[in-house]
């Protein structure tokens, strides 16, 4: 075992996986917890039609195997001299395959795709929205994964479901690392749509409900604890898989968020507020989720569950690589800091992130982005002005579902994820919440997160508070006094418009 500040030469090391939407990326810390070597890779992104999204596995696969082996190289160490690695993935994008020969039947179906919209609006005609919120602390909405298999399922309907597997991306990806073994976690399977969050099982009802055969499904598994070892002719070495967590649990882990009162907000892809509950289910009236934090089983044999809160906001640092990628508006994500600050103001102009739907605290799958209030004076400066605005306004909603449904105000915001560099964002989203909002120095909490609970898992570190407590702030953006909350009030009347657009 590794204390903090003592480093070792064999087995000093951890690795670990955080596989995102935009791409895939593996870190190795050595014992004091600091990175000594990393790569990334962007993942291809494919639009078969508007609402849809996919991601090809094949291509995560390879990446996972080049990140892991370029961060390994670029660390200069052998990969004998790793204890355990850490896996976090993009969560509810799902997949089924082939077991016998490999091949995924499809592309991945990504969390952010519309295309299960249909079923799901069925499903709420039908009723079912109070049982599935009981049993799975969810909202019916095309994001969870359920419906996304039921889709697969029924595009295969002759292949020989003897030889189908399905999964996550955790899933897939370990199955390809250990050569077979089919498992995922607590806190990804959470998003399936599938898992009582009572039980921490696959839930009966519902898998009839969605037609899943339990066969194909994974063995459910604690998030902290071996999962199997890599394939030795992968690396070069067995090195034992120990942790498994949803990219946001795995920063909440991270952030060192594990009791009711704390919380962290990521801004990635999309944002996720995320707010640890304890061993309670704490059930939201204001549109939030409840959902699996992580798990551990106990001396006891039994199992140890934290859950969390959650406001899902689909289509966040996403708009930026719009700017970016289709109006090329901006060159890099960075720019749009400097352009926002370029005009004293949005110039009358409210951007409505609605790519995907709208996640909480609206639940619209209907919903469709826009701009408003362009007039002919409105320059570039002002539309990315007004998407990063809208970014903020997104979690200020959130965070007043937060305060409605506790009795003890949200008093500091801590951030990560790739938007959270932007420091026009920051200040804009501590202006409007009136709260600080705080930067710690290491952004990349996700994957620091998954490292963590990896090497806690397989005694590398020993404190998880020792861990957690190294984590320095690089910067607090205070609340400025004049915090234009009528802006927020015209934006919400914007978002408004948006709701139900898609017949
Ligand atoms: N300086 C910046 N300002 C605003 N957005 C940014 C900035 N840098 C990165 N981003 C956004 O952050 C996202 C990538 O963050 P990351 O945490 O890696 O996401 P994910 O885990 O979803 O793949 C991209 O959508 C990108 O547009
Ligand atoms: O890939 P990220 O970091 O945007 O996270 C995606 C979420 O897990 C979707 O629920």
């Amino acid at each position: 075992m590794h204390t903090l500040g003592n480093t070792t030469p064999s087995l000093g090391y951890i690795l670990a996986l955080d596989l995102g939407t935009t791409g895939n990326r593996a870190f190795v810390f050595n014992a004091d917890g600091k990175i000594v070597g990393q790569a990334y890779k962007e993942l291809t992104q494919y639009y078969p039609q508007p609402g849809w999204l996919e991601h090809d596995p094949q291509q995560i696969w390879q990446d996972t195997c080049w990140v892991m082996q370029t961060a390994i190289r670029n660390a200069h160490i052998v990969p004998s001299a790793i204890a355990a690695l850490g896996l976090t993935v993009q969560r509810e994008t799902c997949l089924i395959w082939d077991k016998t020969t490999g091949k995924p039947l499809h592309r991945a179906i990504v969390w952010q795709d519309r295309r299960t919209a249909p079923l799901c609006h069925q499903l709420q005609e039908q009723g079912y929205a109070n049982e599935i919120y009981d049993r799975t602390g969810l909202i019916i909405d095309a994001y969870f994964s359920a419906t996304k298999f039921r889709w697969l399922l029924d595009k295969f309907t002759d292949v020989d479901l003897n030889n189908v597997l399905a999964g996550t991306i955790d899933t897939w990806v370990l199955w390809n690392l250990t050569g077979g073994i089919h498992a995922t976690d607590h806190s990804n399977a959470s998003r399936t749509m599938l898992m009582n969050l009572k039980t921490c099982e696959w839930d009966e009802n519902l898998l009839e409900l969605f037609q899943i055969p339990a066969h194909i499904l994974p063995q459910i598994q604690p998030s902290l604890g071996v999962f199997g070892v890599t394939d030795a002719t992968l690396l070069g070495a067995e090195i034992p898989i120990t942790a498994i967590l949803g990219d946001q649990q795995a920063a909440l882990f991270g952030h060192g968020c594990d009791r009711p009162g704390l919380m962290k907000c990521t801004y990635g892809t999309g944002s996720f507020l995320v707010a640890h509950t304890g061993d309670q289910i704490v059930r939201s009236h204001h549109q939030l989720i409840s959902t699996v934090a992580w798990t551990q089983a106990n001396l006891r044999g039994t199992l140890d569950v934290g859950y969390a809160l959650e406001g899902s906001m689909f289509t966040s640092g996403a708009c930026i690589q719009w700017l970016r990628d289709r109006l090329k508006l901006i060159k890099t994500a960075a720019e749009s800091e400097a352009m926002a600050n370029q005009v004293k103001d949005n110039g009358g102009v409210y951007f409505v992130p609605a790519f995907s739907g709208l996640g909480a605290p609206y639940w619209d799958m209907s919903a469709r982005g826009a701009f408003f209030g362009i007039t002919a004076s409105v320059q570039p400066e002002h539309l990315v002005r007004a998407v990063l605005e809208a970014i903020a306004y997104q979690v200020l909603e959130v965070v007043q579902a937060i305060n409605a449904s506790s009795s003890t105000p949200v008093g500091r915001l801590t951030v990560d994820g790739g938007a959270c560099e932007n420091n026009f964002l920051m200040q804009f989203q501590a202006d409007v919440l009136g709260i600080p909002v705080e930067r710690k120095v290491m952004r990349d909490t996700t994957v620091q997160g998954a490292a963590f609970a990896a090497g806690l898992a397989v005694g590398f570190w020993q404190s998880y508070e020792a861990l957690v407590q190294q984590r320095q702030i690089e910067r607090v953006f205070e609340p400025g006094s004049d915090t234009p909350l009528s802006n927020f009030a015209t934006w919400q009347k914007a978002v408004k418009r948006t709701l139900a657009w898609e017949e």
